[in-house]
Parts: C-alpha cells; sequence; structure tokens
C-alpha cells in the first residue's frame, strides 16, 4: 500500500475511533501525511520510538497493540510455559505512557499471556530488575526516554533482563508482519482480565527488594557524607527512588529542584529532558549556586541516564560529559576495590565502540579486560548474560559516551539510581581527601594523556532528512576524509560491509595516524546523524587543537552534502 491508501484505510476503516479520524482529516500537509503513514515504526537502538500521533509510523494505542500482538505470538510460539511466566510492564510519565502500557497488558491477556503490570510510574531499569526478579519471559516500559515531549517508546525486555536484540526484535517484526489489518488484534476488557488472573498489579515489594540490593552495593564507608548534591529528576520517575538511596546512604545533604521534582509529560521548565545536554542544567545550577552545593545530579525521566556538575574553585559549576565521567567510574571502582582485594581475576568492563579509550587505559592498570560492543546497552550488557554461562569474566562496570552506566549485574540495563548512589559516594569519597571529582579528573590526565572527545548531532527529520542522512554515509563510505593538516587516515572499519565480530551496522568509524578517531551514525533512536570524535596528546593545547581541527572538517563535510 501506498502511504496515501494507508491514509485512506485509517480514515474509512471502522476499526479506528473517531479522534483518531478527526486528527487525521485535519492534516493539511501532504508530508506529514506522508510522514505519518511512508513506513511503520521500526525497532531501533532502543525499541520502538516516535512521535505521538494518528499513522503507523507513530506512537499510538493502535500501533503499541500491534507492537504488543507481535510480542505476544512471539511468546506464544514458545508454548505455555512461557505465556505463564508472563511479560512485565512499566511506564515513565509521558503523555499516553499508562494508557499504552494498559493496553500492551490487554493484547497480552488476549492471547493468554500473564501480564505484571506496575500501579503507577517506575524507572526504567526497575523493569529490567523485574524481569529478572519474577523470571518473566519478556518486560515492557512504555517511555521515550529523553526526547523531546511528542514523543512515545516502547522498550523490550527479554528474559536475561536486557533490551532485545536482532534475533528477537525480527522474530516480533515477522509476527507483525503476518497481521494484514489491526482489526485482527485481541484486546481483553481490563476487569476480565484482572478477574481471569491474567493482569496482575505490582510495585512497592519490588521496589523495596531493588531497593535494598542496590544498597548493598556501595563500595565504600569511609565518606564525607555532609557532601551537598542538588538532584533534579527533570519531571521523570527518578525523584522517588533517587532520593530513597540518597537518604538511605546517609546523604542528607540533599535538595530536590522543586520545578522538576513531580512528573510533568510536556517538561515545561526544561524542553529536552535530556541531561546529555548541559542546558538540562539549568534550574539545578540557579539552585546549586543558591545553596552552595558541591554537585549538581541529573537523571533523564526513564531514569536509565545520568550526567552530574561539579562545583570548581571559582565557584562555577562544570559539566562532565559521558566519556569523563566514565573514567571517573572506572578509575574509582577500579581502584577501591582493588585496594579492598575485591576485584576478581577476571573482571572485565565492557563499553560501546563510540566510546572513548581512557577507560581502557585504566582498566589497563589494573590487569582489567575491556570489551567494546555497538552502540547501545542492549549489546553491552549481553556480554553480562554471556558470561553467565561461560564464566570466563566477570561484568563489573558497563558504559557508554551517551551518559549510561551500570555497574554489576543486577540489572542488565544502564541504571541512573546505582549511578547517582555512587556518584554520590565517589564525590564524598574523594571530599574527604580534600578533592572534587574535577581535580580527580584533571589527575588521569596527568597521568594517562588529554584525552578529548566531541560529539555532534545533525537533526534531520522526516522522510527528507533520513534520506539525507542516507546520502552523507554513502558520501562518507564513497569518499572518507584523507588526511587532516599533516595527520592521514590510517584504517577504516565499516561496520555494515565488514565482519568485525558483531552485528552488521550502519556505522563507519575512522582511525587517524595520530591515534585519533572519529565514527559517523545515524542514531537509532532519533532523527539524527551523530558524529563522535576523540583524539588524545601529552600535551593539552595540542589535543584541544587537534579535536577542533577533526570536528570542524568532518562537521563542514557532512554538511556539504545536501
Ligand atoms: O534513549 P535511551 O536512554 O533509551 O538510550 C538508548 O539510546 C542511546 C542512543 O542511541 P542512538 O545513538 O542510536 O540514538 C543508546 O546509546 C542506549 O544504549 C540506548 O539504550
Ligand atoms: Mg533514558
Amino acid at each position: 500500500m501506498t502511504y496515501k491508501e494507508k491514509y485512506n484505510h485509517w480514515l474509512e476503516s471502522n476499526y479506528f475511533d473517531e479522534e483518531t479520524k478527526r486528527e487525521l482529516r485535519q492534516l493539511k500537509d501532504e508530508k506529514e501525511i506522508e510522514d505519518r503513514f511512508y513506513t511503520d515504526l521500526k525497532f531501533g537502538t532502543a525499541g520502538l520510538r516516535g512521535k505521538i500521533g494518528a499513522g503507523t509510523n507513530r506512537m499510538n494505542k493502535y500501533t503499541v497493540a500491534l507492537a504488543t500482538e507481535g510480542l505476544a505470538q512471539t511468546i506464544v510460539n514458545r508454548g505455555q510455559g512461557a505465556m505463564d511466566r508472563g511479560v512485565a510492564i512499566a511506564y515513565d510519565v509521558r503523555k499516553y505512557s499508562d494508557n499504552f502500557a494498559e493496553i500492551a497488558a490487554r493484547v497480552l491477556a488476549a492471547n493468554g499471556i500473564k501480564a505484571y503490570l506496575f500501579d503507577d510510574i517506575r524507572t526504567t531499569p526497575v523493569l529490567g530488575y523485574t524481569v529478572r526478579k519474577l523470571k518473566t519471559i519478556s518486560g515492557v516500559v512504555v517511555t521515550a526516554s529523553h526526547n523531546p515531549k511528542d514523543y512515545n517508546g516502547y522498550k523490550v525486555y527479554w528474559e536475561d533482563g536486557s533490551q532485545i536484540l536482532d534475533d528477537i526484535a525480527s522474530e516480533i517484526l515477522d509476527e507483525i508482519s503476518k497481521i494484514k489489518d489491526f482489526d485482527e488484534i485481541n484486546i481483553m476488557d481490563l476487569d476480565e482480565a484482572l478477574d481471569k488472573g491474567l493482569i496482575t498489579y505490582i510495585g512497592k515489594e519490588i521496589d523495596d527488594d531493588y531497593h535494598q540490593k542496590r544498597l548493598d552495593m556501595a563500595i565504600n564507608d569511609d565518606i564525607d557524607k555532609d557532601i551537598k548534591i542538588v538532584y533534579t529528576p527533570l519531571n521523570g520517575t527518578g525523584n522517588k527512588p533517587v532520593r530513597r538511596i540518597l537518604k538511605d546512604r546517609g546523604f542528607t545533604n540533599v535538595i530536590v529542584v522543586p520545578e522538576q521534582e513531580n512528573p510533568d509529560f510536556n517538561f515545561t521548565t526544561v524542553g529536552y529532558p535530556n541531561p546529555e545536554d548541559p542546558r538540562a542544567f539549568e534550574y539545578a545550577i540557579e539552585l546549586g549556586k543558591k545553596e552552595d552545593a558541591d554537585i549538581l545530579i541529573a537523571t533523564d525521566p526513564d531514569c536509565d541516564r545520568i550526567a552530574m556538575m561539579v562545583k570548581d574553585n571559582k565557584g562555577e559549576f562544570i559539566f562532565l560529559n559521558g566519556n569523563q565521567t566514565a573514567a571517573l567510574f572506572v578509575n574509582y571502582i577500579l581502584s577501591s576495590r582493588y585496594k579492598n582485594g575485591t576485584l576478581p581475576k577476571n573482571a572485565a568492563i565492557v563499553k560501546s565502540i563510540v566510546t572513548g579509550d581512557l577507560g581502557t587505559a585504566i582498566a589497563n592498570k589494573y590487569g582489567v579486560k575491556m570489551f567494546e560492543t555497538l552502540t547501545g546497552f542492549k549489546h553491552i550488557c549481553s556480554k553480562a548474560n554471556e558470561w553467565d554461562i561461560t564464566k570466563e569474566h566477570t561484568f563489573i562496570f558497563g558504559y557508554e559516551e551517551s551518559i549510561g552506566y551500570t555497574y554489576g549485574t543486577l540489572v542488565r540495563d544502564k541504571d541512573a539510581i546505582i549511578s547517582t548512589m555512587l556518584i554520590a559516594e565517589m564525590a564524598a569519597y574523594y571530599k574527604k581527601y580534600g578533592k572534587t571529582l574535577l581535580q580527580v579528573l584533571e589527575n588521569l590526565y596527568e597521568e594517562f594523556g588529554y584525552y578529548r572527545e566531541h560529539l555532534i548531532s545533525i537533526v534531520l527529520e522526516g522522510v527528507e532528512g533520513s534520506k539525507r542522512i542516507g546520502r552523507m554515509m554513502d558520501e562518507l563510505r564513497a569518499n572518507p576524509i584523507e588526511s587532516f593538516d599533516n595527520i592521514k587516515l590510517s584504517k577504516t572499519i565499516d561496520y555494515l560491509l565488514e565482519e568485525t565480530g558483531n552485528p552488521k551496522s550502519n556505522v563507519l568509524k575512522y582511525f587517524l595516524e595520530d591515534g585519533s578517531w572519529y565514527v559517523v551514525r545515524p542514531s537509532g533512536t532519533e532523527p539524527k546523524i551523530k558524529l563522535y570524535v576523540y583524539t588524545k596528546d601529552k600535551n593539552k593545547e595540542e589535543a584541544e587543537r587537534k579535536i577542533n581541527l577533526i570536528v570542524d572538517t568532518v562537521e563542514e563535510k557532512l554538511y556539504s552534502i545536501k
């Protein structure tokens, strides 16, 4: 069907409700109609993610039901045992998140699959934990993470508690493709599903259990608990669990940004609720200055991403990017556990191929092996799942530059709650010895060299945007940049065309002869192309010169491709 045929079908079929049809009838812009129907929402880096609205390429109750029907059939294919194990479902603060979660539960129920539905908003990491705890076959979180307010999404987990990889995603897609029309999807009444025990609400016991297990993961207690922390959940799900863990770890000087404490699906005071962008800290900085805080911490709406700002000796708050925070984590975790004698011999750390190398240098110092995977925590944590079976390594820490970290294997996804606990602990530990995290980072640069990194995202929306991203990738593949001043390109890895030991992925990685490297790839969660640039030098100024040179050159090339 063409996009126009699909559009007309939605207008004519009795299956879609009046509100949906009204929304569609009001569309005047042909491009908008095309964008809503030219394709179906696809499973990307983190499941389905798209703008909320009517259409096959949008997040709405119909596309959520369709994805769930595909998931349901995938579970039914595994037999009654899998159906009885069921699916845990959580949702964040976004518009329709609760509604979509309930629809998912009712579609599963209609297929005879048990659904454990959270009774209120929850973080993404708690869902990953729940899958393992309740031994469900699968899990779903309705969330668009840190995307702007007009988005929603659907993250899918499998029995090991990680997000699904391509094998399960393509099984689900296969099942979806067998569904000819939306009216084939069964959906049970909520009351009936509750009566039949096919939907059960879950909540507090899981929270309490996970909370205690996280607390047990503290590394040091010889710390300055008076450290002053300003925290913002950015109107998302983090407020309750983050406050609770900080309080029970003994941090009493914790102040929450009042305007951003409670759920607000419009993210009125922040706009783009992504702590990766320092602008998300605007309110936290203001409060931090007033209160003379030591550090500021922000978590994204589904509380799996986390970033911090640290006060320097002039009283200004300095933003740390994901690579810098990760280096501090790796250094703190490994040095402390080395000292405590709790670092296993086969300890290993995992990062993504677009994440910088300072963590690797630190890991080497402690004899800890570093593994690299494709972007996305589903890949990072697949190593932990693999090692459960092979026992080859002990997964200590996983991280990626896009401010995602997980410590230990309690949850097989990034976890901003355990990360908050450890950031607070780490800052409090160094504070006791008279150092800020900025000074610790500077010491790492002095020891290992000046690592510099820069990330650029170019937003290109809609059909035209995605075609242009395609042209950018094509052009870089065909005509790579051969040199940057006198620094020559030494090696290229094309993850789409070459055998790398990873699943095939549209990623280009370029290594320069001085050790610098950069990656270009389309985002799997947002309509963006991403450029990641890394360099290192013994000399700080030289590192800065090189990073600017590479960023400017590649950026200019990307923009020149129309
Ligand atoms: O959005 P989140 O926080 O769920 O995070 C998701 O998307 C990020 C960005 O992916 P991409 O570069 O493909 O957009 C990934 O790094 C992350 O592992 C994944 O869980
Ligand atoms: Mg998130």
